[in-house]
């Protein structure tokens, strides 16, 4: 027996306290969830997955994921049947196929492409859907030239700093089951989207989009009209969550760390970084994290965060503690 809180309680502030939407459940409980189930990563697999920073061990990966991928693989094994007897009904209208679409979004920092990396290698071990891609939204971010055109190169990451459109167009076109979808790539190296290469999805099974912004709503229009928006074609979507605190120490962190690495290639967009000392990098990391992640966070990403289907919350030490799920 499951024992689980049936509202957001101390942690959720998303929605009245009667008929919670939501149900609670800490760790020791969701980890019941798949008590039977064998890990199929091994440590070294674990290793090779975890970003910097990132606190992922086998635990970790037994507790959170594992019970994740079982809800998962269930719903997409659910989600087939429902798109072939609509398929039936409709007499063929529909595509022959649509993958899986899962959304995954959270901060710059929370640990959203570790998250992905997991769920990716662990989805793919189920037999009936061993194609998962992964896609990040980066790619769709503007070109630095065309950002500072629009006054946006300081906005890098909030929901304007995007090309929408294509985003969107790319979401559908795998959806509707083109054998092959091509999506623009993003080099944190150079700070800036690659023109000379494309990453091409084919075929897939399962396609997680991650991203900060995934989970934005569509936009009203000009004539008040509103569209579709990207989350209308999720079939899951998971929110990455952690104390605002913590992710900014996180940040600085992984900024100090990246200086002693990725900052010392002359190719990197933040080489002018390597030298500064310990004492000005921190102060040049807090700084980037208060004028453009942190307000970003706070006024677009965060307020998503009761849309997501599930929510991931970690603790100070990256450790995944409680999570959060629609159960309606
Ligand atoms: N300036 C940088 N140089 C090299 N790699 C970076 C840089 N900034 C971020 N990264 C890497 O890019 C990936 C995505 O980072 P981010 O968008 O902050 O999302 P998250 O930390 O939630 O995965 C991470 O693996 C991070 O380590
Ligand atoms: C590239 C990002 C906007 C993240 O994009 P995402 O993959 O979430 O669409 C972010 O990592 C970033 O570079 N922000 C700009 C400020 C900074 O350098 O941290």
């Amino acid at each position: 027996m499951v024992t689980a809180t049936e509202t957001p309680g101390a942690h959720g502030e998303d929605s009245p306290r009667e008929s919670s939407p939501y149900v609670e459940l800490d760790r020791a409980t969701w980890a019941m969830l798949a008590s039977e189930t064998e890990s199929p990563l091994t440590s070294d697999e674990v290793a090779r997955l975890r970003g910097i920073g990132d606190q992922l061990d086998l635990a970790e990966i037994r507790d959170v994921y594992l019970p994740l991928s079982r809800l998962l693989s269930l719903r997409v094994r659910a989600a087939t049947a429902l798109h072939h007897a609509q398929q039936e009904f409709l007499h063929g209208l529909t595509p022959p196929r649509t993958p899986f679409v899962i959304g995954l979004a959270g901060s710059v920092a929370v640990g959203k492409s570790t998250a992905a990396r997991v769920l990716q290698q662990m989805l793919a071990r189920w037999p009936e859907h061993p194609n998962v891609a992964l896609v990040t939204t980066d790619g769709f971010l503007y070109p630095n030239a065309e950002l500072v055109k629009r006054g946006l190169l300081e906005r890098k990451g909030f929901p304007e700093s995007y090309d929408r459109k294509a985003l969107m167009r790319f979401v559908i076109d795998i959806k509707s089951g083109k054998d092959e979808v091509e999506a623009p790539v993003y080099s944190h190296l150079v700070y800036d989207v690659r023109q000379d290469q494309k990453v091409v999805v084919k075929k897939p099974d399962i396609v997680i989009v991650e991203g900060l912004n995934v989970l934005q709503p569509a936009r009203v229009r000009g004539d008040g009209r509103v569209g579709l928006g990207l989350s209308d074609f999720f079939d899951f979507s998971i929110y990455v969550d952690a104390n605002t605190n913590h992710i900014r120490e996180w940040y600085v962190d992984r900024f100090l760390r990246l200086r002693e690495t990725a900052f010392r290639d002359p190719d990197s967009y933040f080489a002018k970084y390597a030298a500064l000392s310990h004492d000005s990098a921190v102060d040049e990391a807090r700084r980037i994290w208060d004028t453009i992640n942190g307000p970003n966070l706070a006024q677009n990403v965060l307020p998503t965060r009761s849309r997501a289907t599930l929510v991931l919350r970690k603790s100070a030490d990256h450790s995944v503690d409680w999570v959060r799920l629609r159960k309606i």
